[in-house]
């Protein structure tokens, strides 16, 4: 059977740029895969955030992760690619890491090189651990493949804090070091892209997150730069938590939820999307041969 990292690797190839769309949830993944997309991101910022309540600043364990991707390569096949930050620790740290993601299912995985207590890419004030530091880290990802064809991705977001001739020295340093693919994290001008993808020479990625440092740019403009992958990490989740709270700022102002019913999925789509009725059928199938 076809690897998740073939599959990645296959659906890399296939789109240009792949989109690849952020699931903070199992049943948003199922939403995605229904949408048409052929790869989900697990994000760090939607894993702090979503399932642990907290922000994006290093607090999060290997486990919180791990659960969420579980969870969700339990009811997709599409193949996921997973946020481990930084590794969480040195060397055995990342290779652990590594294995884990695989056996978990996970496609691929990004690592940056920000310091361990680290922030959003999108946010100031950023450090970076040094250019050999990164390296190495990147070499203990790459030794511990269990899958030649698990994709190690290195994050850069040396851009915000050393420039940009920095951040392309990095990203071509961890390609030697045998990274697959390069996402350059809170690029500004969208010829940034050309430019890494140009010095590089493997698939880049780029991350159009809202309300951060890089422009909206579309798959169109993305294409023309030579990105990869287009990634919308928190996407749903934001628009989810926006809908969420209106509902419960009105049913609580008003006692009723008469007036947000039409911002609701129904109890019906609910159930398509769940595959809820073949279980049904399952079910009473069981019950019949039991009788
Ligand atoms: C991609 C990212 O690492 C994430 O965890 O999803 C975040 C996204 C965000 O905070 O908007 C990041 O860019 O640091
Ligand atoms: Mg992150």
């Amino acid at each position: 059977m076809e690897s998740a990292g073939a599959k990645f690797r296959q659906a890399v190839a296939a789109e240009k740029p792949l989109q690849c769309v952020g699931a903070t949830t199992a049943y948003h993944a199922r939403l995605a895969e229904a949408s048409g997309y052929k790869s989900l991101y697990i994000s760090g910022g939607g894993v702090a955030a979503g399932s642990c309540g907290i922000p994006d600043l290093g607090i999060t364990t290997m486990e919180d992760v791990l659960i969420d991707l579980r969870r969700i390569t339990d009811v997709t096949t599409l193949p996921v690619l997973v946020d481990i930050d930084t590794g969480w620790g040195g060397a055995f740290n990342i290779a652990r890491a590594v294995r884990a993601f695989t056996k978990g299912g996970a496609a691929a995985v990004h690592i940056e090189d920000q310091v361990q207590q680290k922030r959003c890419g999108h946010r100031p004030n950023k450090a970076i651990v040094t250019q050999s530091e990164m390296v190495d880290r990147i070499k203990a990802a790459v030794d511990a493949k269990t899958d030649p064809e698990f994709v190690i991705m290195a994050r850069t977001d040396a851009l915000a804090v050393e420039g940009l001739n920095s951040a392309i020295d990095r990203a071509c340093a961890c390609v030697e070091a045998g990274a697959d693919m390069i996402f350059p994290e809170a690029i500004t001008d969208l010829d940034m892209y050309k430019k890494f993808a140009e010095a590089v020479n493997v698939p880049i990625l780029a991350n159009i997150t809202e309300f951060g440092s890089t422009p909206l740019f579309t798959t169109d403009e993305l294409a023309s730069a030579d990105v990869s992958i287009a990634l919308y990490p928190l996407s749903a989740f934001r628009a989810a938590n926006q809908a969420a709270l209106n509902v419960y700022t009105q049913l609580r102002e008003t006692g009723t939820q008469a007036g947000v019913l039409d911002t609701m999925q129904t109890r019906m789509d609910l159930y398509d999307y769940l595959g809820y009725h073949e279980f049904e059928q399952k079910l009473d199938g069981l019950f019949k041969d039991e009788a």
